[in-house]
């Protein structure tokens, strides 16, 4: 289970988005009436005062024009339909996000090093690399690798010969001189040879490394036409983002008849290779404007024969709509001065958003895009549409994207619970608080929770104490509580009842089990403390001894009040009709502006318990 509170960020972006034609009707009205609004984001509205250091939706260059943008909406309305899946529902709903606008160009510079040395070389330069989030900077062109058979094809030897490491381990370590050893056993041949892992913790024995490598699957995928297509080759658009060599067009020998595609301009023979890509500050730059360092390895590079795999190229890094994280999406797409929904609670698969009125033009937008970034452990996106009012304290929920499944499964302290948001309360802001609640819990308790759910605090009580038992008005609740009995196993541990609250409270101490009760929890903070009432007398039937206890009770409520503690304490005096109430107090949490969430603990006070004015039950 995660879960976050709702942030919301105020829109800063120096731009809104054009909504060409529609831009007017949008800002004035706040419920858009057009059938269709196409979102898009322009780089051309950049102002270039506020262009941030590292990708941006603000800088690089946009794929297509506008204009082309547009016509290819209308020619290839199938592989938008096929692309944004609920294409008919956003015409229907009036939003269209076309994923394409978000796909910018960074031109870049790279240094094409040989593939063995890549790895030292990323660790040397280091901070002359790009270092942009889960961009790698060591990328892989077509052409860069060459099968070993090419290599012997060729005459080059790319990688040291495996039987001359053997025999530099066994010089290294028996001292021997090359071919002089006796035949080592197979162990100590072994043991030798574990002494020589590369760079990457690889054994350089061929045969080992096939073992102890598992097989890469090749990730296929069917087209339309049915042809499957390879997602790992060449330079296709991958899930984020794509590198690409911006080739020198003079290339010179052509390897292309002997090598096959992709290694045509590449000009003269390199061996293996990778790209390091530079910082963006070293776009455009020649060898001999680039600091040092970097002018240091080219030096060396042309005294050896590395020199041969040493350039420095051009590139195009182009990041999809994939790419960007969701918060750069909206800022991008709502308009200026709206706050961006900036996270939302998750509960199992569902995303629960909290949306504002100026955010319901574009509520499924939102939800697309939250959907869309957070795949797949989310797979539904609601928003609340009305305060909690029923007695069940169920939300009402709008489905705005992904399936309209509201059951789901949220793991909590180690707990796994069945929910459904439509007809059970569930909210995991209060995980911590439940935690807190357990901690004064041991195993000689007892524990009555009169307003228990789906069983959250129940189910984790019966972890530690001696027995619970559990009660909720709401039949759904208490068949899902029973449900998550059985499934967290503890089901031998909690007794579940389905009644009103004040009646449960008579029924269980008026019974032996009431008598064993150390523990009563009371989590309806909207008005728990008013059935307080019910504890008036509940110890009327027995006999008034020194080894009676009393259980302490511990009661949620709301305040708005000034002093919300002292507020909270006077409605539970008044519940208890009692003057004097030994009451332990803490704000659990805010739940609104001004309006505090408390938890009070006290002992049943004996004067309530044995009170001879009896509340009557309705
Ligand atoms: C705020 S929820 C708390 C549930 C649980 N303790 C939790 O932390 O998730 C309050 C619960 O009280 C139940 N409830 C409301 N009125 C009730 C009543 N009169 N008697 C018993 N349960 C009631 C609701 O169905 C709801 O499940």
């Amino acid at each position: 289970m995660v879960s976050k509170l709702s942030l919301f960020r105020a829109n800063s972006l120096p731009f809104s988005p054009v909504f060409s034609s529609y831009s007017a009707r949008f800002i004035h009205k706040p419920y858009p009436t057009p059938k269709t609004l196409i979102f898009c984001v322009f780089s051309s509205n950049i102002s270039s005062t506020n262009v941030p250091y590292g990708p941006s939706l603000l800088k690089g260059k946009k794929l297509l024009l506008d204009d082309l943008r547009l016509a290819s909406i209308g020619r290839d309305r199938d592989a938008h339909r096929r692309k944004i899946g609920d294409l008919d529902e956003s015409i229907e709903k009036g939003v269209l996000l076309n994923e394409d606008d978000f796909t910018r160009v960074f031109e870049i510079s790279a240094i094409r090093v040989p593939a063995k040395d890549c790895f030292a070389l990323e660790n040397r330069l280091r901070g002359h690399l790009l270092n942009w989030p889960r961009i790698r900077n060591i990328a892989r062109v077509p052409g860069d690798e060459i099968e070993d058979d090419v290599v012997k094809l060729l005459g080059r030897e790319s990688e040291q010969d495996e039987d001359s490491v053997v025999d530099s381990v066994n010089r290294r370590i028996s001292g021997k001189a090359e071919g002089d050893g006796e035949r080592l056993t197979s162990v100590l041949h072994r043991d030798k040879l574990a002494k020589t892992f590369n760079s990457t913790g690889y054994l350089r024995f061929r045969n080992l490394a096939k073992i102890s490598r598992p097989k890469r699957k090749r990730k296929t995928e069917k087209t339309t036409e049915g042809k499957e297509k390879d997602k790992d080759k060449g330079s296709k658009r991958n899930e984020m983002a794509v590198v690409e060599v911006v080739e020198d067009p003079e290339g010179a020998e052509d390897f292309e008849g002997l090598l096959g595609e992709g290694y045509g301009s590449r000009g003269r023979w390199r061996g293996s290779t990778r790209l390091l890509l530079l910082d963006e500050k070293y776009s455009g730059e020649q060898v001999q404007d680039l600091p040092e360092a970097i002018k240091a390895l080219f030096a060396e590079a042309k005294m050896t024969d590395a020199s041969l795999s040493f350039e420095l190229v051009k590139c195009r890094l182009t990041l999809f709509y994939d790419y960007w994280p969701m918060i750069e999406i909206l800022e991008a797409v709502l308009p200026k001065g709206v706050i961006v929904p900036s996270a939302f609670e998750m509960v199992g698969h569902i995303a629960h958003l909290n949306l504002r009125d100026e955010h319901i033009p574009y509520k499924r937008l939102i939800a697309k895009v939250v959907l869309d970034k957070n795949q797949p452990k989310i797979q539904t996106v609601v928003n609340k549409i009305d305060r909690i009012h029923n007695d069940f304290r169920t939300m009402q929920l709008e489905v705005l994207a992904g399936n309209h499944s509201l059951v789901t499964l949220v793991v909590e302290n180690g707990l796994r619970f069945h929910v459904d948001l439509a007809r059970v309360y569930w909210n995991s802001k209060l995980g911590t608080e439940r935690q807190r609640l357990l901690l004064g819990f041991d195993h000689s308790d007892v524990v009555c929770d009169v307003f228990a759910g789906v069983g959250p605090i129940a189910l984790a009580a019966a972890r530690i104490v001696k027995r619970v038992y559990a009660n909720d008005l709401n039949p759904h609740a208490v068949e899902f509580m029973e449900q998550n009995s059985v499934v967290n196993k503890l089901e031998k541990r909690i007794e579940i009842f389905n009644m009103d609250g004040r009646r449960f409270i008579k029924a269980m101490f008026s019974s032996d089990k009431g008598q064993k009760v150390t523990q009563v929890v009371m989590n309806l903070p909207k008005d728990a403390a008013e059935s307080l009432d019910a504890f008036r007398g509940v110890y009327n039937d027995r006999q008034r001894d020194e080894s009676l206890s009393f259980p302490t009770i511990h009661v949620y409520g709301f305040s708005k009040a000034p002093d919300p503690e002292f507020d909270f304490h006077e409605r539970i005096r008044i519940a208890l009709s009692e003057v004097a109430v030994d009451v332990k107090m803490r704000k659990v949490r805010l739940v609104a502006p001004g309006k505090w969430m408390l938890c009070a603990s006290f002992i049943l006070p004996k004067s309530v318990a044995f009170s001879r004015k009896n509340t009557l039950i309705m």
